[in-house]
C-alpha cells in the first residue's frame, strides 16, 4: 500500500520521531537520500554540474546538505538563495565541501547545468512561486514550447508550488519535475490529480517516520495488496457460491456500451453473468459470449452504460432487487442523493462518474471538478452515501467516511471509448463475488489499468483489448 499523509500529519509525526534523535539529524537522513538520488540521475559524479534552488525553509536545507556531498563527492555544485535567510547550517555544509552560491540577481548561466535541484517550498509553501524563484526556474531549467527541457529538475520533498495537501495547482507558476525525493511517506499531492503528474517519478526515502504516522486517509493499491482482496474460488465453489452478476446496460442506440460492459463483466470473475435489455442487443451478446444467460436471481448489478432514456426504469428494477450495484453513465442521472432503495432502505453501491458527469451529479462545472478531484470526489460519496469511483488518468474512490483510494495503473491510451463500460462490468462482476463497495471499486480499478497496460504495451488499444486481457492480468497476480 503507497500511503500518502498530510503536512499536519507528517509534522506531528517529525516531531514525535525528532525528539528521540539529535538535532539535525532527520535532515541528514533527508539530505543523503536525496544526494544519492541525484547521483543516480547523474550517472556518476566528476565533470556534472547541479544547481540547487534554495528558498528559506528546511526545503532549502535539505536541498543545501545534499549539496554538499555531492560537492564532497566530485559534482560542481551552485546553490541560488532566493531568499535573504536560508537555513544556515546547509549553507555553511556547501561552502565547507566546495560549493559555491550567489543570490538571484535576475541574470541566468552561461552553461545550463545537467540537473537542478528544486528547494524552493516544501510542505510549509504556499500555493504557487514567488516571481523570483519562476524566474530562476524558468532561467536554469528552461522549456521550449513543446515543454521539453534540456535539463532534469529534483523536486525536494514536492515540487514547489503545488498544493501539497489537495493535489489542485495553484493559479500561477509552479515547479514540473522529472522526479520527485521525499521523505517519511507520500503527500496527497503525489498521488491526486492534476498535481500528480508534476511530481514526475516519486521515490520516497525512509527516515524512519513510519512508527509514527497515522493510518492515511489516502492511499494506492499495489499489486500484493489486490492480490490479497482478489477472490478465489474455494475447492466446493460452484457458479452461484462465486456470484452471479447482472448488466442492464446498452441499447439500440448503443448496442456496444452493453456489449463491453458484459466483457468486463464476463472476466471470469464471477461465476456467471446475465443481460438484461435490448432484446437486439441481447442476440449480439450471445454470440459474442456464448456462456451469459438472461433474466434470473444476481447477486449484484451493472446498471447504465450506453442506456438510452430507459436507463431511469432500468435503475429501478435493478435497486428493488436491493443487492449491490454499479450505477454508471445515462443511469446516474436518475440517481437520487443519498442512494436508496424503493424502501427507504441503504443499498451497497458503486457510482462510476467521469468528471464530466460528477459535475452534472454535483451542479458544477466539469473544470471545477478536474481542478480539485479529491474534494468533489469526496462530497459526492458523502451527498449519495456511497462509494463514488470518478474517472481519469488517477481515478479517485471516494468512501463517504472520507477515506480515498487513488489508482495509479493504466496508461493514457485507457482513454478510449467503451472503456468505462469495461470498467463497470468488471467493477459489477467483483460485487458479485462479494467484495464490499470500497474493495471492489479498488481492485478493479486497478485490474482495468493493468489490463490496459499489459494489452498496450506501449501502443493504442480499444476497450475490448481491455476486457481481453483482464484474465492475464489475474493469473500473473496469482502466480
Ligand atoms: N517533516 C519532516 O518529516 C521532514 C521535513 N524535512 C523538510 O522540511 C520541509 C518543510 O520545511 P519548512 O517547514 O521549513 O517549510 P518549507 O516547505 O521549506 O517552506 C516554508 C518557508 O518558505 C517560505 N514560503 C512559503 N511559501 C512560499 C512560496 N510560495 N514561495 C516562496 N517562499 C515561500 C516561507 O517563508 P515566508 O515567505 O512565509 O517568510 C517559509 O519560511 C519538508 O518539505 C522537507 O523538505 C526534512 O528536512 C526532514 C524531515
Ligand atoms: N489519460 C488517461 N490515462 C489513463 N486512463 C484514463 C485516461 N483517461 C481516461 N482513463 C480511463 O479510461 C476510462 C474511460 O472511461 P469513460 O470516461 O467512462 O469512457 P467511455 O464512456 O467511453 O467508456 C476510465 O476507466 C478512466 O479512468
Ligand atoms: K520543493
Amino acid at each position: 500500500m503507497r500511503a500518502a499523509h498530510t503536512e499536519a500529519q507528517v509534522r506531528d509525526a517529525e516531531a514525535a520521531l525528532a525528539s528521540t534523535l539529535a538535532d539535525g539529524a532527520l535532515m541528514q537522513r533527508a539530505a543523503t537520500g536525496l544526494a544519492y538520488a541525484v547521483l543516480g540521475l547523474l550517472g556518476g559524479a566528476y565533470g556534472r554540474r547541479v544547481v540547487l534552488l534554495v528558498g528559506s525553509g528546511a526545503n532549502g536545507g535539505d536541498a543545501l546538505h545534499a549539496g554538499a556531498l555531492l560537492a564532497r563527492r566530485g559534482v560542481a555544485v551552485e546553490a541560488v538563495l532566493l531568499s535573504e535567510a536560508v537555513h544556515a547550517e546547509g549553507l555553511a555544509a556547501l561552502r565547507a565541501a566546495g560549493g559555491r552560491d550567489r543570490g538571484w540577481d535576475g541574470t541566468g548561466p552561461r552553461r545550463l547545468p545537467d540537473v537542478v535541484v528544486d528547494g524552493i517550498v516544501g510542505i510549509g509553501g504556499r500555493p504557487g512561486l514567488k516571481p523570483d524563484a519562476a524566474a530562476a526556474l524558468a532561467a536554469y531549467a528552461p522549456e521550449d514550447d513543446t515543454g521539453a527541457r534540456p535539463v532534469q529538475v529534483v523536486a525536494v520533498d514536492v515540487p514547489s508550488g503545488v498544493e501539497v495537501d489537495t493535489g489542485r495547482l495553484p493559479d500561477g507558476a509552479h515547479v514540473r519535475a522529472d522526479l520527485t525525493v521525499t521523505f517519511g511517506t507520500h503527500k496527497v499531492a503525489h498521488l491526486v490529480d492534476p498535481a500528480s503528474p508534476a511530481c514526475g517519478a516519486v521515490h520516497l526515502v525512509d527516515i524512519g517516520l513510519g512508527p509514527h504516522l497515522p493510518p492515511a486517509d489516502v492511499v494506492a493499491l499495489q499489486a500484493d495488496d489486490v492480490a490479497a482482496l482478489l477472490p478465489r474460488p474455494g475447492r466446493a465453489a460452484h457458479k452461484y457460491t462465486r456470484g452471479v452478476v447482472g448488466v442492464r446496460a446498452g441499447s439500440g442506440r448503443y448496442p456496444g456500451a452493453g456489449l463491453l460492459a458484459v466483457a468486463g463483466a464476463a472476466s471470469g470473475l464471477a461465476g456467471m453473468v446475465r443481460y438484461v435489455g435490448d432484446p437486439t442487443v441481447l442476440d449480439r451478446v450471445r454470440e459474442a459470449h456464448p456462456e451469459v444467460v438472461g433474466v434470473g436471481r444476481v447477486q449484484s448489478w451493472t446498471v447504465g452504460s450506453g442506456g438510452d432514456n430507459r436507463a431511469g426504469a432500468a435503475l429501478r428494477a435493478a435497486l428493488a432487487d436491493e443487492v449491490p450495484l454499479v450505477v454508471d453513465a445515462e443511469a446516474l442521472r436518475h440517481l437520487d442523493a443519498p442512494v436508496r432503495a424503493e424502501d427507504g432502505s441503504s443499498v451497497p453501491a458503486v457510482l462510476t462518474p467521469h468528471a464530466g458527469e460528477l459535475a452534472s451529479l454535483l451542479g458544477v462545472e466539469r473544470a471545477d471538478v478536474e481542478a480539485d478531484q479529491l474534494a468533489y470526489a469526496r462530497r459526492a460519496a458523502q451527498r449519495y452515501d456511497t462509494v463514488v469511483l470518478l474517472k481519469g488518468p488517477h481515478s479517485l474512490v471516494a468512501h463517504p467516511d472520507g477515506r480515498v483510494r487513488v489508482n495509479t495503473t493504466g496508461p493514457s491510451w485507457l482513454a478510449t471509448a467503451g472503456a468505462g463500460d469495461v470498467l463497470a462490468g468488471l467493477v459489477g462482476a467483483l460485487l458479485a463475488t462479494g467484495l464490499d463497495p470500497f474493495d471492489a471499486a479498488a481492485v478493479g480499478s486497478w485490474l482495468h489499468g493493468a489490463a490496459a497496460t499489459y494489452a498496450s504495451q506501449g501502443g493504442p488499444i480499444v476497450a475490448s483489448d481491455v476486457a481481453d486481457a483482464v484474465g492475464e492480468v489475474v493469473r500473473s497476480l496469482l502466480a
